[in-house]
């Protein structure tokens, strides 16, 4: 029987109790993340670069909260009013990323798919943080190990990776570094319980489990519109009914994000130019070099406009 490298079960009593969690990056993943925190009891502080950006974020967090309430307080409306309410004045925003970690528990980064500008961005935060403050990344692709590679503190450094939509999937990858202590590690695991999620983990590998095997699957798909095999709506009906998908590959390439999309093959074509599974589309550079990102611009292989 084959045996685990990475043990996704600790002592859990190692671990310590996160209260207070910064967001860097309220988008699609950072709004997602920032609402299941405060939904979990947790105080959230969300920060983007300008104040139009936390606006739409908040918005994102409050059509959820609406979708989630409509059927959790579904005979009792005040008790829906006070729960949308409390989760809201648990996050609060703003722009100053030093004021944001000043005496945060977690950070869980967000932002662009950019090894550069993550790792600048963890330099700074590093120098200011609190000693006790762990770093954590949710990058779709990228070597947590290079993400921290100018972090001093790598005991307490670590991915979280979460998944679209956020309140709805109930996974978190947990990724430890070889410098990330069993503290840490631990305390990691017990956060994502204490968010409602199911941990798994693996090694610091490209695109950790779920995306190593999904998104060579949606790069295929759009190359198989490239040679002309099939159309988007027959390949999306072909796997949605044939293989019980939610969603077809090219519905989910949209939702995910066709810039997030591209940044991420582009990254792994960088570091490992020989994978095969890790070659561009020229559709969808194509349809990104136009500035269609999918559902979030309300275009990107399909329309969504009305
Ligand atoms: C790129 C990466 O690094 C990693 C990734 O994230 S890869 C992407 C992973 N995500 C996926 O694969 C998503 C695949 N799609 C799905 O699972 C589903 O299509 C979906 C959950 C997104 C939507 O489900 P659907 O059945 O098509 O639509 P819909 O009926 O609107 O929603 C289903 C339920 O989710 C809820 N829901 C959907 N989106 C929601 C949101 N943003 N907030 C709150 N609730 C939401 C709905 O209210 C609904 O709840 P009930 O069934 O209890 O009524
Ligand atoms: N879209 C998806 O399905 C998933 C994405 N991810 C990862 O999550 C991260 C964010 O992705 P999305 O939310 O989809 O992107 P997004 O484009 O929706 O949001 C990114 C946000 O970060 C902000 N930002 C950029 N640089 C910043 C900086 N230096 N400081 C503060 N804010 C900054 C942007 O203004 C934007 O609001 C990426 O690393 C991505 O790979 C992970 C899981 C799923």
């Amino acid at each position: 029987m084959a045996t685990s490298s990475i043990a996704n079960k600790m002592n859990s009593s190692l671990g310590r109790t996160i209260k207070t969690v910064t967001v860097i990056g309220g988008g699609l993943m950072g709004s997602g993340i920032a609402q299941v925190a405060a939904e979990t009891n947790h105080q959230v502080i969300i920060v983007d670069q300008k104040q139009e950006f936390l606006d739409k974020s908040l918005n994102i967090i409050q059509t959820s909260l609406k979708r989630i309430i409509k059927k959790k307080f579904e005979q009792d409306q005040q008790g829906g009013e006070k729960y949308f309410n409390d989760v809201k004045n648990r996050i609060k925003t703003t722009t100053n990323i030093n004021d944001a970690v000043q005496s945060t528990d977690i950070v869980i980064e967000a932002i662009i798919e950019n090894l550069e500008t993550k790792q600048k961005l963890f330099k700074q935060i590093d120098q200011v943080a609190p000693k006790h403050t762990i770093l954590t990344s949710n990058t779709s692709s990228l070597p947590i190990t290079e993400i921290a590679k100018d972090v001093q503190r790598q005991d307490k450094f670590g991915g979280l990776h979460f998944f679209n939509p956020v309140p709805v999937m109930k996974l978190l990858e947990v990724i430890r570094i070889s410098g990330t202590s069993d503290e840490t590690f631990q305390t990691l695991l017990n956060f994502g319980k204490a968010l409602g999620k199911t941990t798994v983990s693996c090694k610091d590998t490209p695109g950790f489990i779920v995306n190593r095997l999904l998104v060579p699957y949606l790069l295929e798909a759009a190359r198989m519109i490239e040679r002309g095999d099939a159309t988007p709506e027959d390949i999306d009906t072909a796997m949605k009914l044939g293989a019980g998908y939610p969603m077809g590959p090219i519905e989910l390439l949209d939702y995910v994000g066709l810039d997030t999309s591209k940044y991420i093959v582009d990254g792994w074509k960088k570091l490992y130019p020989n994978e095969p599974s890790f070659q561009a589309s020229e559709l969808l550079n194509k349809i990104v070099g136009e500035g269609k990102f999918g559902r979030k611009t309300g275009a990107g292989f399909y329309n969504y406009k009305k």
